[in-house]
């Protein structure tokens, strides 16, 4: 079943989160306990550099706990007035989307954690990239206090909507513990590219067309192209 067994090494993982710290002391702590697990397990932390909000809790943590901790961070963002000190390796980029594939290319696997509008599309870049079969690595939601339940709750209008593919659901993993989350991230799967799956389509689609040779075989043949086609 895509999304659930087979094994990823994660070396290191990359955490998107706020860059504020939110208003319930939940979710520091939430980047507290993820900070310290992934350090148990030798997981080295990726995210965006700096010290504010939840960016800085996680950082700091795995950083004290004797962690790796690599920041990226784009030059305009750098002055320690608008994203405060970072710790441990950082790397300076040009501009948002280098420092989102810099981001994406150390990482082995993602975490976002409660955030705003950059957690948002730091995520969404990963799963449409990993929905295309552009990447293959495991990507999960920290779901504190219900934070991501409304996210889940539009992937599944969107699924009835016919939007998203039903068997894409299970690329958002989730869950609200640190640990179990880290586990499920181990143990994904990836769920086949939505390329090779329309190209498989397609040509079933198109030997099924080759066989249609009589009117009566062309309208059974139609619903058999429509059946392909429809969202599975
Ligand atoms: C706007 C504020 C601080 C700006 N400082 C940032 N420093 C580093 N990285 C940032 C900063 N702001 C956004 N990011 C990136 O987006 C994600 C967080 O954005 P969100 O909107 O808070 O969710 C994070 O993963 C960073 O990569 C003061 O709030």
């Amino acid at each position: 079943m895509p999304g659930a067994k087979g094994a990823t090494k994660l070396s290191n993982i990359c955490v998107y989160c706020g860059a504020s710290p939110g208003n319930r002391p939940e979710y520091a702590l939430a980047a507290q306990v993820l900070g310290r697990e992934m350090t148990k397990r030798n997981i080295g932390l990726v995210y965006g550099g700096g010290s504010v909000g939840l960016m800085g809790e996680i950082s700091k943590t795995v950083n004290g706990e004797g962690g790796r901790v690599l920041g990226v961070i784009p030059v305009e963002l750098q002055p320690v007035e608008v994203s405060g000190e970072s710790v441990g390796q950082t790397i300076l980029v040009n501009d948002m989307h280098e420092r989102k594939a810099a981001m994406a290319s150390a990482a082995d696997g993602f975490i976002a954690m409660p955030g705003g509008f950059g957690t948002l599309e730091e995520l969404m870049e990963v799963v449409t990239w990993q929905q295309l079969g552009f990447m293959q690595k495991p990507i999960g939601l920290l779901n504190i206090e219900g934070y991501y339940d409304g996210l889940l709750s539009f992937v599944d209008e969107a699924i009835s909507a016919g939007f998203i593919r039903p068997s894409n659901r299970s690329i958002l993993l989730h869950s609200s513990n640190p640990a179990e989350l880290i586990d499920m991230l181990q143990a994904y799967e990836p769920a086949p590219s939505l390329i090779s799956t329309l190209r498989q389509e397609s040509k079933v689609a198109m030997e099924q067309s080759q066989q249609c040779r009589s009117p009566k075989e062309m309208s059974t043949c139609q619903l058999e192209f429509n059946n392909h086609h429809s969202l599975s």
